[in-house]
């Protein structure tokens, strides 16, 4: 693509020389990471937390960028460079709204790729993997084709990626969604965070389903307080990006916020506690599942589904309402809700012999609501006493660490505080936290090395005893400071398993 077509608009309003020879150029590709410029490329240099990328737009035009787009502020101090007084003077373009501009430039670049997929997303503080993989698996058993992109990996058939963040950055998810038109996908399902929605990324996406699981507590190191939290979910539900239908949980109280603002006949409601455009009757939980009836828009159908937890059957009527939505018929979803077991580390069972006489269980529970659904739904499953070794992330949220300290010790028998990722924090200072919000009625183990607290968990259980371990869920990393090692629960559990027995 020409330069000149590439930027549009935005080079009638930056005040550039519409005769500058780079805009005949052609366009090789974007990228907002000055390290990463290649011949041809046109960099965008984003604000961020730590550095106005566009300050970069030296080296990213001695790298070969053709051009650069960077703020007004870096644009600025651009200009007194002697570059700009010599006969080929650089191109570099002042933005006002470079999050707009960056969305603008890779929705452009890759041909508005959203608007040639069914979008489907999903916004909440938790439930949104599980969802979108059952989404995903519903469409994918009624022969459809679709993207998934979230927190794991982004994947379609035959491809599959892990994940740098839940919400890809503009360019690199019009790329991808570019990419998943190129094989023959017809639906692309994504988790949206609340920061990728407060950054724009998203923006040039339009959604023919938008799903709202909940809100509670977490990010309030990004979001200034839950109404600004709030506030960066319910965008998602814009007409800007929703064309098509809401999807929203009625038994979280800002779900029923958001039912307000919406108009009715684009929003299907579901519940677990009453009566809404989807919900159940004749529940029956077992420790293989739950199954009852599902009421929908559609129809009425007897379901049954290995997920475990009434939060996953929250997450079920949300993927129904959205697959529903989408086309799939009522008792195609039904006969194929048996085969969905759930997703790499949420409430993961680890057994390495049939007769494993302690239950352990690995979930990716990492906020004060997600540990206390996690510990209510494993409660009913162990015979003898819940053994919950938990952390929490460093250069995070640092006000859920003693309310999840308070829920551990609420809820379990046994509480082990350990590291979850300290990242550049103090392991210790962390632990403290934690323990800030244990009664003193509790006698909580402090074991900052993960491995040791997992092991001991498995060791001191009895026979019935259920472990839990939560915060990291698929994670195969642990960031200490600002080293990623190779790290798993999973794996420490059956190391710590096989020396049990
Ligand atoms: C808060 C946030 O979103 N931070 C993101 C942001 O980092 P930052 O603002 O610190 O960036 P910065 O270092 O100041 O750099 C600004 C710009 O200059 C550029 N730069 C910088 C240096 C240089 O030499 N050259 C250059 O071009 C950078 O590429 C960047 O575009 O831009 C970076 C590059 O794109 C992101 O990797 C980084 O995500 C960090 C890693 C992060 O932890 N994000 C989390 C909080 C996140 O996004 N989480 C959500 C929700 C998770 C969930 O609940 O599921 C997610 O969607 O993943
Ligand atoms: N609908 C739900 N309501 C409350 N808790 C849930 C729900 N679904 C899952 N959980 C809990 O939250 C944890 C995270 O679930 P999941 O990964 O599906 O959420 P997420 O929204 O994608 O999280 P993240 O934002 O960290 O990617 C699970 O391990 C489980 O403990
Ligand atoms: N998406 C979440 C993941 C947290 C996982 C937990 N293991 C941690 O590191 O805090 C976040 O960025 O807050
Ligand atoms: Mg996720």
């Amino acid at each position: 693509m020409q330069l000149r077509k590439l930027l549009g608009e935005l080079l009638a309003t930056s005040g550039e020389l519409p005769n500058h020879p780079a805009l005949e150029a052609e366009v090789k590709g974007l990228t907002t990471n000055s390290l990463a410029v290649q011949p041809g490329d046109v960099f965008i240099g984003m604000p961020g937390t730590r550095v106005d990328g566009g300050d970069f737009w030296q080296s990213a035009i001695a790298a070969g960028a053709i051009a650069a787009v960077v703020s007004p502020q870096a644009a600025e101090k651009a200009k007194s460079d002697p570059a700009f007084q010599s006969e080929n003077p650089p191109l570099v373009i002042p933005s006002s709204d470079m999050a707009q501009t960056c969305a603008q430039l890779a929705t452009t670049f890759y041909h508005s790729p959203a608007q040639k997929l069914k979008m489907i997303g999903v916004t909440g503080t938790n439930g949104k993997t599980t969802t979108t993989h059952l989404i995903e698996y519903l469409l994918e058993r009624s022969g459809k084709s679709s993207a998934l992109l979230g927190t794991l990996y982004t994947r379609w058939k035959g491809f599959q990626q892990t994940a740098l963040h839940t919400t890809p950055f503009p360019v690199e998810l019009q790329h991808q969604l570019k990419s998943a038109i190129d094989v023959g996908c017809d639906f692309a399902v994504m988790e949206v965070s609340s920061h990728a929605l407060a950054q724009g990324r998203t923006l040039g996406c339009e959604f023919e389903v938008a799903v709202f699981t909940n809100l509670t507590q977490d990010h309030l190191d990004f979001h200034r307080d839950m109404d600004d939290y709030f506030a960066a979910k319910a965008l998602l539900f814009d007409s800007g990006y929703l064309k098509g239908k809401a999807i929203v949980n009625l038994d979280d109280a800002y779900g029923k916020k958001l039912v307000e603002k919406l108009n009715p006949k684009s929003v299907w409601t579901y519940s677990t506690q009453e009566k809404a455009d989807l919900c159940t009757s004749n529940l029956q939980y077992e420790s293989d599942g739950v199954s009852g009836t599902l009421h929908t828009p559609m129809g009425d159908a007897a379901f049954k589904s290995p997920l475990i937890g009434q939060f996953n059957l929250a997450n079920l009527l949300a993927a129904v309402g959205a697959a529903l939505h989408s086309g799939l018929e009522l008792s195609a979803i039904v006969e194929a809700l048996p085969g969905f077991s759930g997703v790499p580390g949420r409430m993961e069972q680890v057994q390495i012999k049939p007769d494993q006489d302690i239950s352990v269980i690995v979930d990716y529970a990492h906020t004060p609501d997600s540990l206390e659904n996690m510990l209510k739904a494993s409660r009913p499953f162990i015979s003898g006493q819940m053994i919950c070794v938990f952390g929490c992330g460093g250069d995070r949220d640092r006000t859920k660490r003693p309310k999840m300290g308070n829920i551990a010790a609420t809820l379990a028998d046994q509480v082990i505080v350990t590291s979850d990722n300290p990242r550049t924090e103090d392991p210790e200072q962390i632990l403290k936290d934690v323990v800030a919000g244990i009664p003193d009625t509790v006698n909580p183990t402090v074991i900052a090395d993960r491995a040791v607290a997992i092991k001991t968990a498995i060791m001191q259980a009895k026979p019935g005893d259920g472990v839990l371990i939560a915060g990291k869920g698929h994670e195969d990393y642990q960031i200490l400071g600002t080293e990623k090692i190779h790290f798993d629960d999973r794996e420490q559990a059956r190391a710590a398993l096989s020396d049990r027995y």
